[in-house]
C-alpha cells in the first residue's frame, strides 16, 4: 500500500508532500531494531528513552518515513519523510491496523484493577462452549486454537503492532472471536487504538499502579478510555454494577454521550442481577435475575470474585440482547483459571494448599475472605510485593493480610531493581506478628509446615509466574511447583 493510501484510511490528515506518492509502505514498528526496507519508523517519546535518537538506526535499517509528534517540534534531517502528528501512539496504532489485511470480528477488551485475566479466559471458554472458535490475548500470553507468532515478552496488553500481528494471525486461522486484557498502561499508551472492539468490560477499580499514573483520577481516566475513545459508538459497555460509584457513573455518563449499550451484572446490576451465592464444598450455586428469566447455576468453581469475573464474561458474550441468557447456563461448564484460587495440593490431614496471583490490596483482601468459607481451621497466607511497583500498596497489603488471615508469612516476589529487604519492611511495618522469610521456597515450606487438620495456605502474588525477578534476572520459580515438590503432590 502507498504512502498517502495508508495515511488517507488512517485518518492521518497531512499533506503529502512530492515524492512521497511512490513510497510503497512495508509496514510500521516503533523500535529501529526491528526497521525492514519500506517501513515507517515511529519515534516515540518513552519512559526510559526518546525513540528520535534512534532515528539514524532505523534509517539505516530502511525505514522510508517516520512518524513523530508534531509538538514538542523537532528537526529531522532533510531527506526523511516525515508523518508529523498530534499523537503518535494513537496514529502508530491506527496505522498498524490499516497495514493487517484481516483482524477477528468479533473482538471484547476487558478492562478493571482485577479480574481482566480470569473474565477473558472465562469469555474464551464461553464462545468455546458455543462452537465458536475463539481466542485470548493478555498476561498468560496469546490462546488461540491454531499456531501464533512469537511477539517477544508478554506484557498484559501488547504495543499496538505486537498486538495487530497477533490478531491478524488469529484471523488467518479462522478465530473470529477474541477477548483481549486492556491494561491501563495499555491504555494510555494507546496500544489497543487500532481496535474496533464490539464491546467492552470493566470489572473494578482499586488501588494500583500509582507509581505509573500518579493519581486514582488518572488511573481511572486511562481505564475510560477504553469507553471514550476505544470502543466505536453504539458498542457495547459491560460493567459490574457492584464497583466504585464513581467509576459506574462516569461509564454511565459516556454511555449516553456515545450512545452506547450498557449492560451491567452484579448484585445491583441489571442485565444479570446476582440474587444469591450459596458455597458449595466444589463450587456455588447462584441465581440470577435477567430482564428474561431467573436461572439456577451451579459452577464449578469457588471464590466469590470469580462470580463476578464469570457473570461480565457472560454479559459481554454475545451482541445479540439474548446473548447474556444464552451464555449463562454455560457458566456451569467453566474450569478455572491457571493460577487464580488454584488448589495444588491437598495433605493427608485435609488441609489445602492454594495459589492465588493477589497482588493489590482488594485482590488480597477477597481472596482472604473467599477461602475463610473453605476453612474449618487456620488460615495462613505467604505473600509480598512487586519492587518497581506501587510502593503505597505494601503497607496496605501487609495490613489486610494480618486482619483477614489467621497467619502471614511475608515473603519476596519479584523484587526487581529494589533491596528486597526494604520492600519486605515496608510490608511488615503494617503486620505485627507476621512472620518474614525473604527466600520464597523456604517461606512456603514454614506455611506448609503450620498447617494442622482442616487449615488452608495460600501462596499469594505469583499465580502462573514462571520467574522471580531479582534485578534484570529472572530465576526459575513457578509456587505450585514448590508446593507440589514440598508435599509429595506431583
Ligand atoms: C512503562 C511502560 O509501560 N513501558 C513500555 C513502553 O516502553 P516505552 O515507550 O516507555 O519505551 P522506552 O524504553 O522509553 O523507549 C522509547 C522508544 O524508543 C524505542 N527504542 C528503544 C531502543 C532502541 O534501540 N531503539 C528504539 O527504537 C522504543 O521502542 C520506544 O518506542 O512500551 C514498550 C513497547 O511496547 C514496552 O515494552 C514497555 O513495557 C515495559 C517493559 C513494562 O514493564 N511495562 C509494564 C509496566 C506494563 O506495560 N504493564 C502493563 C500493565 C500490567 C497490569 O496492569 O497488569 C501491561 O500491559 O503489561
Ligand atoms: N473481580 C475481582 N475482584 C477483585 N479481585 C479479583 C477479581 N478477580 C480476580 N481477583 C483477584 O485478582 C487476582 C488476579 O486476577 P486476574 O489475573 O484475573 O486479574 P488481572 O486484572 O488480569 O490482573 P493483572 O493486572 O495482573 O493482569 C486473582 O488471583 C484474585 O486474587
Ligand atoms: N507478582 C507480581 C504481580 C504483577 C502484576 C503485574 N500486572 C504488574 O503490576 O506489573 C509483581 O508485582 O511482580
Ligand atoms: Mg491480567
Amino acid at each position: 500500500m502507498y504512502l498517502p493510501e495508508v495515511l488517507r484510511r488512517a485518518g492521518v490528515d497531512m499533506p503529502v508532500p512530492a515524492g512521497a506518492g511512490d513510497l510503497a509502505i512495508t509496514g510500521i514498528t516503533a523500535d529501529s531494531r526491528a526497521v525492514r526496507p519500506g517501513m515507517i519508523f515511529a519515534a516515540l517519546h518513552g519512559t526510559h528513552m526518546d525513540g528520535r535518537a534512534y532515528i539514524p538506526q532505523a534509517m539505516t535499517n530502511g525505514a522510508v518515513a517516520v512518524l513523530v509528534d508534531a509538538v514538542p517540534a523537532c528537526d529531522l534531517s532533510p531527506g526523511i519523510m516525515p508523518i508529523r502528528v498530534s499523537d503518535a501512539r494513537h496514529a502508530l496504532a491506527v496505522i498498524a491496523r490499516v497495514l493487517t489485511p484481516h483482524v477477528p470480528g468479533f473482538i471484547a477488551a476487558v478492562t478493571g484493577t482485577n479480574g481482566k485475566t480470569s473474565t477473558v479466559e472465562f469469555l474464551r471458554q464461553i464462545w468455546t462452549l458455543m462452537g465458536l472458535p475463539a481466542g485470548t490475548i493478555g498476561t498468560l500470553g496469546a490462546v488461540a486454537p491454531c499456531p501464533l507468532p512469537d511477539c517477544g515478552p508478554v506484557l498484559t496488553t501488547p504495543d499496538s503492532v505486537g498486538l495487530m500481528r497477533m490478531l491478524g494471525a488469529m484471523a488467518e486461522n479462522g478465530v473470529g472471536h477474541v477477548a483481549i486484557e486492556a491494561s491501563s498502561h495499555g491504555l494510555e499508551q494507546r496500544r489497543l487504538d487500532g481496535l474496533a472492539p464490539y464491546a467492552a468490560g470493566f470489572s473494578n477499580l482499586t488501588r494500583d499502579h500509582l507509581d505509573y499514573h500518579g493519581t486514582t483520577e488518572h488511573y481511572r481516566a486511562a481505564k475510560l478510555r477504553l469507553f471514550d475513545t476505544v470502543l466505536p459508538e453504539g458498542g457495547i459497555a459491560a460493567i459490574n454494577a457492584d464497583m466504585d460509584a464513581a467509576t459506574c457513573a462516569a461509564i454511565a455518563d459516556i454511555a449516553r454521550r456515545r450512545n452506547l449499550v450498557l449492560r451491567s451484572t452484579g448484585e445491583q446490576g441489571t442485565t444479570l442481577r446476582l440474587l444469591d451465592v450459596r458455597p458449595t464444598p466444589t463450587g456455588q450455586v447462584l441465581r440470577i435475575l435477567t430482564p428474561a428469566m431467573v436461572h439456577d447455576v451451579t459452577v464449578p468453581l469457588a471464590g466469590r470474585f470469580q462470580v463476578d469475573n464469570m457473570l461480565l464474561a457472560a454479559a459481554m458474550a454475545d451482541r445479540d440482547a439474548a446473548g447474556p441468557d444464552r451464555a449463562v447456563p454455560l457458566l456451569a461448564h467453566l474450569h478455572g483459571v491457571r493460577g487464580r484460587m488454584e488448589r495444588v495440593a491437598v495433605l493427608p490431614g485435609g488441609a489445602a494448599a492454594y495459589v492465588d496471583y493477589a497482588h493489590t490490596p482488594d485482590a488480597l483482601e477477597r481472596l482472604l475472605h473467599s477461602l475463610r468459607p473453605h476453612t474449618a481451621g487456620r488460615l495462613v497466607v505467604v505473600m509480598g510485593a512487586g519492587g518497581d511497583r506501587d510502593r503505597g500498596k505494601r503497607p496496605v497489603m501487609g495490613a489486610t493480610a494480618t486482619r483477614l488471615a489467621d497467619r502471614v508469612i511475608v515473603t519476596d516476589d519479584n523484587p526487581r531493581t529494589e533491596q528486597p529487604d526494604t520492600i519486605r519492611a515496608a510490608i511488615m511495618a503494617a503486620a505485627p506478628g507476621a512472620v518474614e522469610i525473604g527466600d520464597r521456597r523456604r517461606a512456603i515450606a514454614a506455611g506448609l509446615d503450620m498447617l494442622g487438620t482442616g487449615d488452608v495456605l495460600v501462596v499469594a502474588g505469583k499465580g502462573h509466574e514462571q520467574g522471580q525477578v531479582v534485578g534484570h534476572d529472572v530465576l526459575p520459580f513457578d509456587d505450585a511447583t514448590v508446593i507440589r515438590g514440598l508435599t509429595g503432590n506431583e
